[in-house]
């Protein structure tokens, strides 16, 4: 691989190569060109081509790509024999449509527990997931070794939560909240905004 900082866009297009060539790969395919694997994935050939120059030659011309191996590099790059274990912190409407959501079957990550401050919550199994309290956070997320939390809270509590997550060693979050979130530099927040990401497509729709 060339030692180069690969750009953030590449790095989220990276799952997406992964769980492509895994569905190519089972439907008996062995070798796939960039013009097929565009037309696939629908992202452009010249992107996919320069997304993958930065790990080297990973196709040969007029040959195109080896599905196979290509599966196995970008196995080893994003970790996929290790599960990621995760906790998702407030089990409301939002978390508990998550919790039933089954990641073991898209990928590596796994929500291992969940916490709430509802005592009609905690206690209970959503999706084979156990529900603590918020109070046991430290506690289990130590326990655990758990690096990676789901923030599904209200938005006027999500800041208090997020700095309890980072108390506890969290160093990844997952934000679905309309927060911006204050972080140490240690620690990434990525931000799933459904409100953001639809009002860029009506601009979108209006300016193309
Ligand atoms: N529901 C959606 O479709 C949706 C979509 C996108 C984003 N969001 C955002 O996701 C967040 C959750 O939305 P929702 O609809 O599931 O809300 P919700 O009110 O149904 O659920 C919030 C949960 O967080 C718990 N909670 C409150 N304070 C807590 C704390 N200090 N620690 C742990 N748990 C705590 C509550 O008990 C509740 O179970 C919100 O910030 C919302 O803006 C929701």
């Amino acid at each position: 691989m060339r030692d180069e900082k690969i750009p953030q866009a590449t790095a989220k297009r990276l799952p997406l190569y992964y769980r492509h060539l895994n569905i190519l790969h089972n439907q008996g395919k062995t070798r796939i060109s960039s013009r097929e694997l565009s037309e696939s994935i629908k992202i452009d050939s010249a992107t996919i081509r320069k997304d993958f120059s930065y790990f080297g030659e990973l196709g040969r011309k007029g040959y195109g790509y080896d599905i196979a191996h290509l599966i196995q590099f970008f196995r080893k790059l994003l970790d996929q024999d290790e599960i990621a274990s995760v906790a998702l912190i407030g089990v409301g409407n939002l978390g508990t449509a998550l919790l039933h959501y089954n990641f073991m079957k898209k990928g590596n990550t796994q929500i291992e527990i969940a916490f709430d401050t509802n005592d009609d919550k905690v206690g209970q199994e959503i999706g084979d997931v156990p529900v603590y309290h918020i109070n046991d956070l430290e506690q289990e997320l130590k326990r655990k070794g758990i690096k990676i939390a789901i923030l599904t809270v209200p938005a006027r509590v999500s800041q208090e939560v997020t700095e309890q997550l980072v108390d506890c060693g969290v160093e990844g979050v997952l934000n679905f909240t309309p927060s911006r979130l204050s972080v140490p530099n240690h620690v990434r927040v990525h931000h799933i905004d459904l409100s953001i990401e639809l009002q860029t497509l009506v601009y979108f729709l209006k300016h193309s």
